[in-house]
């Protein structure tokens, strides 16, 4: 795909209809319109979201990387932000279960930090251990 259309929320709030139905997901935005019948979650959903930054409520959810290929299918061009826009969605809170795959990134940095903190308590100790075997 050659272009990369740029699109400002202002634009995508203008399609927020059933026969009309964009969303932005990752910065990403995507025309939903023939998929609305179509979609597992039913239509409800998606007419909540259009118009609107649905990453939330995409990752949320926990879609499959069928539903993934689906929207790769549906990609229209990319979010423009300007000044007042609403802030990024781009980190999937991930307080469900840990079957979400994003919950891994936040699991590396705390066990980075674990080994670190570890390391570095048992280094402590081990020096320690040394002066006192110095002085006896
Ligand atoms: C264009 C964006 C979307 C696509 C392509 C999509 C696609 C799908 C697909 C393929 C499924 C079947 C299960 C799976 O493969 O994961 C599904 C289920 C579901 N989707 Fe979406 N979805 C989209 C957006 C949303 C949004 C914004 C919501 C909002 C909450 C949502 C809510 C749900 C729910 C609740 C289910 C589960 C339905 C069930 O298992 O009964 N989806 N979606």
């Amino acid at each position: 795909m050659a272009e990369t259309k740029q699109f400002t929320f202002a634009d995508i709030a203008s399609h927020s209809g059933k026969k009309d139905l964009y969303m932005v997901i990752h910065d990403k935005v995507y025309d939903t319109t023939s998929f609305v019948d179509e979609h597992p979650g039913g239509e409800e959903v998606l007419l909540d979201v259009g118009g609107q930054d649905a990453t939330e409520a995409f990752e949320d959810v926990g879609h499959s990387d069928e539903a993934r290929e689906i929207l790769d299918g549906l990609l229209i061009g990319d979010l423009k932000r300007v000044a007042g826009d609403p802030a990024p969605k781009v980190q999937a809170p991930s307080n469900s279960t840990s079957s979400s795959p994003s919950a891994s990134t936040g699991m590396g940095i705390g066990l980075y930090a674990v080994i670190l903190i570890g390391g570095a308590a048992a280094f402590g100790a081990y020096k320690y251990m040394q002066s006192q075997e110095g002085k006896a």
